[in-house]
């Protein structure tokens, strides 16, 4: 199972995510309590080991304002929310960088269907950690696709065993407050990810 872990902004918790094992790592470069600017972004990015995809995420920002912040901050995948056009998917194509396209369960659920390489399915309001119905979305969504949206270690395993998921990304249910991340609630999450299958 790959797991995200998103919403980083210290280089502790940074470490803390690659030691636990996790696949990809987030960092919020738009409106939220864990905002990071482009330049913070890059110094949190050089700390990630090759093998860990560190990915920029995004909410409704045109496509130039995420090209420079993608540049900037040297992440190596886009993740955009807010039902984004097909065309700035394709704008964002020549950066080379893996393209993550972040959906409410309402919308087109076919990975790539957006030119994109990772479908993330997520609450209707993203990063503000409500669980929300996980088994509506079992079978429906296609190819590589990432299960968001009130996840932690505490009901990760029901809410894979529910939806069924390539993999899962979180944010809120590692935190002990708004953008603060608990090392030990990472290394937990991640446990309990990989035991769950
Ligand atoms: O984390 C945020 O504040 C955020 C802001 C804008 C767009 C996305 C955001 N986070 C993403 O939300 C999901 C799930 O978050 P949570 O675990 O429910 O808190 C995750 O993909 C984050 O990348």
């Amino acid at each position: 199972m790959y797991v995200k872990i998103c919403g980083l902004s210290e280089p502790a918790h940074v470490a803390a995510a690659v030691e636990a094992g996790a696949d990809a790592i987030g960092f919020v470069m738009t409106r939220s309590p864990r905002r990071v600017t482009p330049e913070r972004a890059a110094e949190l990015a050089a700390l990630v080991p090759a093998h860990v995809l560190t990915v920029g995420v995004f909410r409704g920002e045109d496509p130039e304002t995420v090209r420079a912040a993608a540049l900037t901050s040297g992440v190596r995948a886009i993740q955009l929310h807010g039902r984004h056009p097909h065309a700035d998917f394709l704008a964002l194509r020549d950066l080379g960088v893996t393209l993550v396209r972040a959906v409410d369960s309402g919308a087109d659920l076919r990975c790539g269907a957006y030119d994109e390489d990772l479908l993330l399915v997520d609450a209707p309001h993203a990063g503000s950690g409500q669980p929300w119905d996980w088994a509506a979305v079992r079978g429906r969504p296609s190819g590589r696709w990432l299960l968001a949206g009130g996840l932690s270690p505490h009901n990760v395993a029901e809410a894979t065993a529910a939806a069924d998921p390539w993999g899962v990304d979180v944010s809120s249910g590692v935190e002990v407050a708004p953008g603060v991340k608990d090392p030990a609630l990472i290394e937990a999450f991640l446990k309990a990810v990989r035991g769950a299958r």
